[in-house]
């Protein structure tokens, strides 16, 4: 383990009662300080803006219920964050906030600018402590939950390993809590499809539940990045992680993928244009070969895509095939659809095809 994402949930950082757990926190703190101080460099996405604002700030029952989340993230960040900045300036580490929504990951150029950001921060020991900007992030703008942007943010800074901490320690064949249920300790290729074993039940703070961090964890392995279920409520996890000794659900990562292919990976939600291919050009990106998709072997294209936006290919019968970096504009496209010795629409490097998953 070199650089790492670790993700706190909601129903880590607080008590079961919904009060703030201030103890488990300082552990935790104090488990990614000895990490740091083993050189390895740590990114946290940390829940519990919601969990610590309803703490203070009691709303009358007839409020939207969006507003209210709003109004209790916007309020509970500033404790949460300074529960964190007091933590670790006792243990001689400073921490950067850094709030983000969906748009972020959206366009290539805010998502390089909040890489090298916290590509800065690390590389002057800052430890990045991210949310969602839950003020602004509503209904469609929202991720799933922070599992999906912990799983973004470890595609993005390249991380090894990606931790997601809950209350239970991994995946299970059935509810944690029944005698019968087995933890399941190792998921790679071979492993048959989980989500079966998935109970819709969550946390009372929490929101996208253990289907997410399944789906997220599988994603980020196919990536490369190693990744562990584990319970952030057992003390001392994180160096049992270290060691290897940890009882949790370990995710085994298939070969590193270059790293424009990882920003594509997640960005099924957010292309602007389609293109449909014909069974020449399809055969050609599936074949061994490196093989960019070139206007020749496309037959038609949708949408408004500008240089540098994510696009989705289509089969001729209309099958997702994969997304790619478009290296000109539709409107420029739309003057060479089909024919020969034309640039690349989409180049290799930004190709990512839907049968890595
Ligand atoms: N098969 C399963 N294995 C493990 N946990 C499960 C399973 N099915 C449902 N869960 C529930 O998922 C919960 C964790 O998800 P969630 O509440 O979203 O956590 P967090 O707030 O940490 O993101 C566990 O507390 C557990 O009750
Ligand atoms: N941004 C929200 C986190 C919502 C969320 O994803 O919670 P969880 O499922 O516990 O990780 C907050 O800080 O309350």
């Amino acid at each position: 383990m070199q650089t790492c994402v670790i993700k706190i949930g909601s129903n880590v950082v607080t008590q079961e009662n919904g009060m703030p757990d201030f103890s488990r926190i300082r552990s935790l703190c104090t488990q990614v300080s000895l990490l740091k101080n083993k050189g390895k460099k740590v990114v946290l996405v940390t829940s519990g803006a919601v969990a610590f604002g309803r703490q203070h700030i009691h709303l009358p029952e007839k409020i939207n219920p969006v507003l209210k989340k709003q109004i209790w993230a916007a309020n509970g960040q500033i404790a949460l964050i300074h529960t964190y900045q007091n933590m670790f300036a006792e243990l001689g580490h400073s921490i950067a906030q850094i709030l983000v929504t969906k748009e972020d990951f959206r366009d290539r150029k805010h998502y390089l600018n909040m890489k090298n950001c916290i590509e800065g921060l690390l590389s002057q020991g800052i430890i990045p402590v991210i949310n969602e900007n839950d003020t602004v992030a509503i209904t469609e703008l929202m991720f799933t939950d922070n599992d999906e942007l912990a799983s973004l943010t470890a595609a993005m800074v390249n991380a090894d390993t990606l931790i997601l901490l809950t209350n239970v320690n991994g995946v299970y064949t059935g509810p944690p809590e029944l005698p019968d249920s087995t933890l399941i300790q190792m998921v790679d290729q071979l492993t048959q499809n989980l989500s079966n074993f998935i109970q819709a039940s969550k946390s009372s703070f929490g929101r996208g539940g253990m289907l997410t961090k399944l789906n997220m964890a599988k994603k980020s392995a196919n990536l490369g990045i190693q990744v562990f279920i584990a319970n952030g409520k057992k003390e001392g996890i994180l160096n049992e992680i270290l060691d290897g000794s940890a009882i949790c659900t370990r995710f085994d990562p298939s070969p590193i993928k270059h790293s424009p292919k990882k920003w594509l990976a997640h960005g099924e939600q957010y292309y602007k244009g389609e293109i449909m291919i014909n069974e020449g050009a399809k055969k050609a990106l599936f074949s061994n070969k490196i093989s960019s998709l070139l206007p020749v072997g496309i037959t038609s294209c949708s949408g408004d895509f500008e240089k540098g936006d994510i696009i989705r290919i289509v089969d001729d019968s209309g099958n997702r095939i994969g997304l790619g970096k478009a290296a000109y504009s539709m409107k420029a496209l739309g003057e060479k659809i089909g024919q020969k010795k034309q640039k690349p629409i989409i180049h290799y490097d930004y190709l990512y095809l839907f049968t890595y998953e």
